[in-house]
């Protein structure tokens, strides 16, 4: 059986951004990306730091470990990396959580189109601003909305952009922009993602998303958006596994 190279499963914990931000969740995060963003909070599933707890796992042992983990505490498991739609085989794994009825949400960024994407329930697709260093691919992405839009999926999908500076901002506007169909959520970018100083940390997050707030209520191109921080670092700031 064709093995998924995982880092981390944890959970249940809660979804702390986006779409369905506060669900009760698992996670299962996968090695590699083919982004490296400047302030990557994951940066471990990319950069060599954690090459030692890479584990090749079958479809099987994934909803074995999330089953010994988690017990009969979820019924919602999020997929994200790294970018794991790297990963052609994962539609094992995504059949073998619905044979199971567990629903499944995925993070990515947009950089990779895979059929398996029209059977996420909450596919989560945010493409990198200017802050990042990444350079978006937008034939791509126009190609990844197409195709979704095309599979009567849209309603299963949402855009998120992280927000550090003015030229992010302009450029999550560019998005909405261009994908009026796709709900838009805006996040806080998080400067200090070693920072172990958690009250700290909070402070400046809050202080930042009261910035974006401010920002995005003036702007009448900006009716339509949905802003927030990620709740799990206002909780645990940059703890692993939670
Ligand atoms: C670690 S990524 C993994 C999934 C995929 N590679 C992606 O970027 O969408 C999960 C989410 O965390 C966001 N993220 C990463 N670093 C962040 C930071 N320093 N502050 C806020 N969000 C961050 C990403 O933009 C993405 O939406
Ligand atoms: N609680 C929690 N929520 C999250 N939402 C997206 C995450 C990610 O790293 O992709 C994440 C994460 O690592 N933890
Ligand atoms: S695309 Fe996601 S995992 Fe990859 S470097 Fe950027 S934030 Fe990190
Ligand atoms: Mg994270």
């Amino acid at each position: 059986m064709s093995k998924i190279p995982v880092l981390e499963i944890f959970g249940p914990t809660i979804q702390g951004e986006g779409m369905v931000v506060g669900k009760k969740t698992m996670f299962v995060r996968t090695a590699g990306c083919d982004y490296s963003c400047s302030w990557c909070d994951s940066a471990f599933t990319w950069d060599g730091s954690a090459k030692d707890e890479i584990v090749q796992m079958t479809a099987d042992d994934v909803w074995k470990r999330l089953q010994e983990i988690g017990g009969r505490r979820f019924n919602h498991v999020t997929i994200s990396g790294g970018n794991p739609a790297l990963l052609k085989n994962l539609n094992g794994l995504i059949n073998l959580l619905k044979q199971n009825e567990i629903e499944v949400a995925l993070e990515t960024q947009g950089s990779r189109w895979q059929d398996w994407f029209v059977q996420i329930d909450d596919l989560t697709i945010s493409p990198k601003p200017p802050s990042s260093n990444m350079k978006t691919d937008f034939d791509k992405l126009d190609d990844i909305i197409h195709q979704l839009s095309e599979r009567n999926r849209l309603k299963y999908v949402s855009l998120k952009v992280v927000i550090f500076d003015e030229a992010d901002y302009q450029y999550a506007k560019g998005i909405g922009e261009r994908y009026p169909q796709v709900p838009l959520y805006l996040q806080v970018g998080n400067h200090d993602v070693h920072g172990e100083d958690i009250e700290n940390l909070t402070s400046n997050l809050l202080d930042q998303y009261e910035q974006l707030i401010d920002r995005v209520v003036q702007d009448e191109q900006l009716n339509d958006v949905r802003v927030l921080p990620q709740l799990h670092t206002l909780v645990w700031g940059n703890k692993r596994g939670v």
